[in-house]
């Protein structure tokens, strides 16, 4: 029978595995995949792959791809998998170490799989990213002829939200933790150097204070948020349990954090342990409210830069019509409608385009927001189609008929006096891109796209749509906001001369 709910007492362990900060030569991995190591060669690193591991070649020709490694670093590798175009290898040691190779910050490298690029000087991070993206859009056949502008924060105590596992192991540890490279296994930690000071501070009494809970089990994960005045610590809770509820009272009150659970398995509700908190992410002069399960950047210095960036980049004659595809709660919407846009957000989740309405108004600014699924073609035509007869001057007020709901859901039919000949448009999707988005702006060009991504590939293919149907290039700006890992977030900004 499933022991849901009951722990085994702990075993004594004799320690933690992580590895103790080493000297920059010595490299620190070990695979996360733990296929049998099947072979030892030495070779030297050429280059690296997007994904931040060391290319080189095998005696045979054959293409390896190993962790942690850097250009032109010699050493000796052992293959820990072999596929049938490339093999996939460690470092057992270096013989010729890079002037580019650092002091990871975190003892955990080398096993955690949350920052993987910690073992590469900083600067040099941002060069590679710079390079990748060049690289991807060069595949497109599409050269990068504009600078790419940098967007950077503090490399460290920079994460100010993050999702930790919570596991109970076969011995009845409780595990405490982020995912393993490559792996479903999770790493335990003692600490995270990237979280901002609030949450690295809670990291220790949360361990202390889950061991103390009788049901560690119907804990599926926990969240934690800061934002400028508060830390929250949001508890994904399977299943109710009142000795642990009031235990997790007791944490809150103690440590001074807000304190929410996510409760059920299948449809789980927000629940809080006190007065609902006001939650705020702040930019400027406008304040964003926002729930957990809401999509908050974060990096809070990076996104500041990014809708910075966004709104110089789109800054003209105040009336002109943007509409901002992919919105979240407002991120750029409402910084573009402050400096005197007429702004249309579309997003796809109910609660969230609900949030932005909310923040619109409190913020007293000229927004208006719908809920499409903009991996629709028709429905991404319809909000870029002109309505080609009155109203057709840009500047022209949009009015979207409503369905009657608190979201203001497109019924299917859009009022003839909202005029679509959008000066402006954003567009910022999740990693999977926005293909249809760029079809749909390929064939009704609007004279600027700013184009906000997570996901370089995806990027590069939606460009190639762009530039096929006549966008050029223009301004393009990688942002640093997940420091020490291969992920990027990149601007660019593309004009369509009509
Ligand atoms: C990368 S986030 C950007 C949010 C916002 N622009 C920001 O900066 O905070 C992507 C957003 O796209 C939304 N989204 C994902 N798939 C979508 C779809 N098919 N249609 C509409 N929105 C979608 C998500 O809910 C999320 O809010």
């Amino acid at each position: 029978m499933a022991m849901l709910g009951k722990r085994r007492p702990p075993r004594q362990h004799s320690g933690h595995s992580g590895l103790a900060r080493s000297a920059p030569a010595v490299p620190a991995s070990k695979p996360s995949v733990l296929d049998e190591a099947v072979g030892a060669d030495s070779v030297t690193i050429e280059r690296l792959a997007h994904d931040g591991r060391g290319v080189a070649h095998l005696a045979s020709g054959k293409t390896v791809f190993v962790d942690h490694a850097l250009p032109g670093e010699q050493g000796v590798i052992a293959v820990h998998r072999n596929r049938k175009r490339y093999d996939e290898a460690h470092l057992k040691s270096v013989t010729h170490a890079s002037t580019q190779r650092t002091t990871p910050i975190c003892e955990h490298f080398g096993h955690c799989g949350g920052c993987d690029l910690q073992h590469l000087a900083v600067t040099a991070q941002r060069d590679h990213k710079r390079q990748v993206i060049k690289e991807l859009f060069a595949r497109q056949g599409i050269t990068v002829d504009v600078p790419i502008e940098l967007l950077a924060g503090e490399s460290d105590a920079y994460r100010r939200r993050a999702r930790l596992g919570v596991k109970v192991d076969g011995d009845g540890r409780v595990l405490l933790g982020f995912r393993a490279r490559h792996s479903h296994r999770l790493v335990d930690i003692k600490g995270c150097p990237v979280l901002v000071p609030p949450l690295q501070a809670l990291l220790a009494p949360l361990r202390e204070h889950l061991e103390r809970l009788q049901a560690p089990r119907y804990i599926g994960h926990i969240e934690l948020i800061a934002t400028a005045e508060t830390s929250m610590v949001v508890v994904r809770q399977l299943r109710e349990h009142l000795h642990d509820k009031a235990c997790w009272e007791r944490f809150a009150a103690e440590h001074g954090v807000v304190l929410g659970t996510w409760l059920g398995r299948e449809t789980p509700e927000l629940h809080w342990h006190g007065a609902p908190p006001h939650l705020v992410d702040r930019l400027g002069e406008v304040a964003l409210s926002f729930q957990p399960g809401d999509f908050l950047q974060v990096n809070a210095e990076v996104n500041r830069q990014m809708v910075a960036t966004v709104s110089e980049w789109l800054a003209g004659e105040p009336g002109q019509c943007v509409l901002d595809l992919f919105a979240g709660i407002g991120n750029f919407s409402l910084p573009l409608a402050a400096q005197g846009a007429h702004v249309h957000a579309v997003e796809g989740s109910a609660a969230m385009v609900e949030r932005l309405q909310a923040n619109a108004s409190a913020n007293r600014l000229d927004v208006s927001a719908e809920q499409v699924d903009l991996s629709q073609l028709q429905a991404v035509e319809a909000l870029l189609c002109h309505s080609g007869e009155a109203n057709s001057a840009p500047g022209a007020r949009p009015v979207v008929e409503r369905d009657g709901g608190s979201h203001g859901a497109w019924n299917g039919s859009w009022n003839s006096s909202w005029n679509r000949a959008w000066n402006s448009v954003v567009v910022d999707p999740p990693r999977s891109g926005a293909e249809s988005v760029c079809r749909a702006l390929s064939r009704r060009p609007p004279p600027r796209v700013v184009y906000v991504s997570c996901d370089p590939a995806t990027l590069a293919r939606d460009a190639a749509q762009l530039v096929h149907a006549g966008y050029r290039i223009a301004r393009m700006a990688v942002a640093d906001m997940f420091v020490h890992t291969a992920h990027m977030e990149t601007l660019v900004l593309f004009e369509h001369s009509g």
